[in-house]
């Protein structure tokens, strides 16, 4: 048996995914409260929320805190709660709950709420991009663009980001990268660069198959100008693990590397979700088992 986690915090994201939370708060209480739990409760405002949260951990001793909320939520803890033995807990409620679906936590909140009792920790590697903290996936290219112009508009859920995909596809230029890392050295235009601590995007979308978030490295996985006539294979190998067996994608695993953009300054980088202006060049560095995160337990035989 798992120790038992009896003092929760719940981070609660008002306005993430398309998800209406109006009972979340009165659900999780009740949850916690039948099973002898105390839960706490922390929302997000959208400014200053790792500062605070990290404030409000000092301050209260928990057992574990629980992202209630998209990528976005759940990187937030995961940065306030990594390098400490206190673990993450998530409860997916977002647009694309990335993190959660590579390790296998139910999609359901009730589902979701029974790691607080029923739970085997994993410990997992996360990234720093840019000194930016990343748990899951990070991105350069037509990606990162996309996700920006969602955070702009006042849209929510997977079909506002379909339809902001399908109008900038067109019109959309792919730029030249110089990467150094660890191991080798590329240059090449890329019409995406996904800095890959994990496997597979909140969309399904698998862009680094049969990686592990606890393998010590991570990869840089290349999708170099293709042809639209190539489109549609190439999304079909997205949706089916086969990354490696187009003639447009390239992975390079790596424990460090430093990405330049010549000729730019800066760079749009989507980290965890949300899109960032960084200077460049961009270094990654890999964060060894420093996030201990509740998942499932392995189902008895
Ligand atoms: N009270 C709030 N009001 C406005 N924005 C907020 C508030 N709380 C958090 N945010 C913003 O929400 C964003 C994080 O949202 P999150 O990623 O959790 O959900 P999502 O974007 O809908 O889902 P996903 O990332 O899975 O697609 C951050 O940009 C954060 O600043």
């Amino acid at each position: 048996m798992p120790a038992q986690l009896r003092h929760l915090l719940f981070v609660l994201n008002p306005i993430s995914g398309d998800v209406d939370k109006t009972d979340l708060e009165a659900t999780i209480a009740a949850y916690c409260t039948e099973r002898g739990r105390t839960a706490s409760f922390f929302h997000t405002t959208g400014q200053q929320d790792l500062a605070q949260l990290q404030q409000h951990l000092g301050r209260h001793p928990y057992d574990a805190v629980f992202a209630a909320g998209g990528d976005g939520t759940v990187s937030l803890v995961a940065e306030a709660v990594s390098g400490s033995s206190l673990p993450l807990g998530i409860i997916p409620l977002g647009s694309g709950n990335g993190l959660s679906k590579d390790v296998g936590i139910p999609q359901e909140v009730t589902a979701a709420l029974r790691l607080t009792w029923d739970y085997t920790i994993r410990t997992l590697d996360t990234l720093r991009v840019g000194g930016l903290f990343a748990a899951h996936l990070a991105d350069i290219g037509f990606n990162a663009l996309i996700v920006q112009k969602f955070d702009q508009g006042n849209a929510r859920g997977p079909g506002a980001y379909v339809r902001i995909a399908t109008q900038e596809y067109a019109a959309y230029q792919p730029a030249a990268y110089h990467i150094e890392t660890d191991r080798e050295t590329w240059t090449g235009e890329a019409f995406m660069l996904t800095i890959a601590n994990a496997t597979t995007f909140g969309s399904n979308v698998v862009i680094n198959p049969h990686s592990q978030l606890d393998d010590g490295q991570f990869e840089l996985c290349l999708i170099a100008p293709f042809p639209n006539t190539a489109a549609p294979g190439l999304l079909y190998r997205l949706y089916t693990s086969d990354f490696d067996d187009s003639d447009y994608t390239r992975r390079l695993p790596c424990r460090w590397a430093r990405i330049t953009v010549p000729g730019a300054t800066e760079v749009l980088v989507q980290v965890d979700g949300e899109p960032h202006q960084l200077p460049t060049p961009v270094e990654v560095h890999i964060q060894p088992g420093s996030l201990r995160v509740l998942v499932p337990p392995p189902a008895a035989a």
